[in-house]
């Protein structure tokens, strides 16, 4: 199995593109059936999980090419209601297909996703709000077959902003009969990529970025056209990257940002001391002598500070000249890094949600394993500002989510190889 291995040290100066975002183009990869139609897609980061969801397009049916960033759809023979479990249980995104085949197919058989394992991750929510649109739901022995005669628009509170529930809820209510509202939505920016990728096709999506989502069916596929669409850079990947530069001291510009979608990230990292400066799509960011502890981070649904920034954001703090403390409020099971970060000399305790981290004067190397996507990203931080080697085993978490991760660092001037 492959790993990293990095010589900490080197202070991080140069320019960084950052690709399209993760989870804006799994959905949107998963609606393409929807459309019974060709769609582009530009930008298109080079992932395991993109690879993953392609795979499950081709499985079904579907027709899917890539040249370089850019991917091609062809949905109209699509020809399988069932998708592999084998493939399913690879990712968390591959539930938004039970949306996407319901709206083309009126009934999927599906197993339960797979992805990072940070704490239970159900998706009751998902299938409460299905069976509010019509839809019939049978699970047994790890599968879920839903059926719909038709689907109907309704209008669905639901209990908590779940992201991929807004998502399927979308997909469902695309084609429905009448209108569907979705009151206390998730309003993440990959929703609103979603919606213009759709709404672009001829779907009629409104409110995408808001809490209330309106949806009117179109009952006529005939009207939905192909569709070029350019993926959202990845606000993650980004602030991950500023990270990097944070922790090393160094000096970094990142290309292809929507800066309007890392306010969170960038008021965290100017609490820690760091320079940053930007304008829409690039911005610099020039880090700290000293890191500055954080009396408080909270990790929240969009607009909050995201939990796929809080272990990157705990690297950085192990080196702060003080305590910090992280509360993560939105997965149980999101802190395995920590004790990774603890062979690497960190002094971090938590206690349920919260972590406390007590910054130390230095890392040190030490051969450490990712367990999560980034978890194993918040290692290779840190192996950055380390004293001596680091060998970050099982990078393939790494890899759903980074393209060219460690290409990148490299050419930002860090000592780190692919084994
Ligand atoms: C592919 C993708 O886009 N993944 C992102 C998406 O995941 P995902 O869509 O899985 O995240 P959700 O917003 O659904 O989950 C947030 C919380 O709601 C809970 N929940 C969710 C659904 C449900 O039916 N019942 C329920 O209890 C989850 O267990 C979790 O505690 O949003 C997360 C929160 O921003 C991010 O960390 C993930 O990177
Ligand atoms: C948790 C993540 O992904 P997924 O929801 O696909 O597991 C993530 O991107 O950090």
């Amino acid at each position: 199995m492959s790993k990293y291995i990095i010589k900490g040290g080197n202070r991080l100066v140069g320019e960084v593109f950052v690709d399209g975002a993760k989870n804006a183009v799994l959905p949107i990869l998963a609606s393409t059936v929807i459309l019974d139609n060709v769609s582009t897609m530009f930008n298109v980061p080079n992932l395991r999980d993109v690879e993953m969801m392609i795979k499950i397009l081709r499985s079904i049916g579907c027709k899917a090419k890539r040249i370089d960033n850019m991917v091609t759809v062809d949905s109209r023979a699509l020809n399988k209601i069932d998708v592999p479990e084998d493939l399913v249980r690879q990712m968390r995104s591959s539930i938004i297909l039970m949306g996407a085949m319901l709206s083309r197919c009126g009934e999927v058989t599906i197993s339960y996703p797979g992805g990072c394992e940070i704490g239970p991750r159900p998706i009751d929510l998902h299938l409460k709000a299905l069976k509010e649109m019509g839809v019939s739901i049978e699970e047994a022995h790890g599968f879920i077959h839903c059926k719909a005669e038709e689907l109907k628009g309704c209008e669905i509170q639901l209990d908590y902003p779940s992201v991929g529930a807004t998502e399927n809820i979308i997909l469902a209510a695309v084609r429905a009969k009448g209108t569907t509202i979705i009151r206390n939505a998730a309003r993440e920016p990959e929703l609103q990529d979603l919606q213009k990728f759709l709404n672009a096709a001829g779907c009629k999506v409104y409110g995408a970025g808001t809490s209330v989502v309106r949806v009117e069916g179109i009952e006529n596929t005939k009207s939905l056209s192909t569709v070029e669409h350019t993926v959202i850079p990845d606000r993650i990947v980004a602030g991950t990257y500023m990270v990097a530069s944070a922790i090393t001291g160094g000096e970094v510009i990142l290309k292809n940002i929507e800066v309007e979608h890392i306010q969170s990230i960038i008021a965290i990292l100017r609490e820690a001391g760091c320079m940053v400066y930007s304008n829409c799509t690039t911005l610099k960011i020039i880090g700290p002598k000293n890191i500055l502890p954080l009396e408080s981070v909270r990790t929240l649904p969009y607009p909050g500070f995201p939990t796929d920034m809080q272990a990157q954001v705990m690297a950085m703090l192990t080196l702060a000249k003080g305590t910090s403390v992280i509360c993560e409020t939105i997965f149980e099971n999101r802190f395995k890094h920590v004790e990774e970060l603890v062979r690497m000399g960190a002094n971090i305790k938590t206690i349920g949600k919260v972590a406390v981290v007590k910054g130390v004067k230095e890392l040190t190397g030490a051969n450490v394993s990712a367990k999560d996507l980034r978890g194993g990203a918040s290692l290779v931080l840190a192996g950055l500002a380390a004293k001596g080697v680091t060998k970050v085993n099982n990078i393939y978490h790494i890899e759903r989510g980074y393209d060219d991760f460690h290409k990148k660092l490299a050419s930002l001037g860090a000592d780190i190889k692919k084994e």
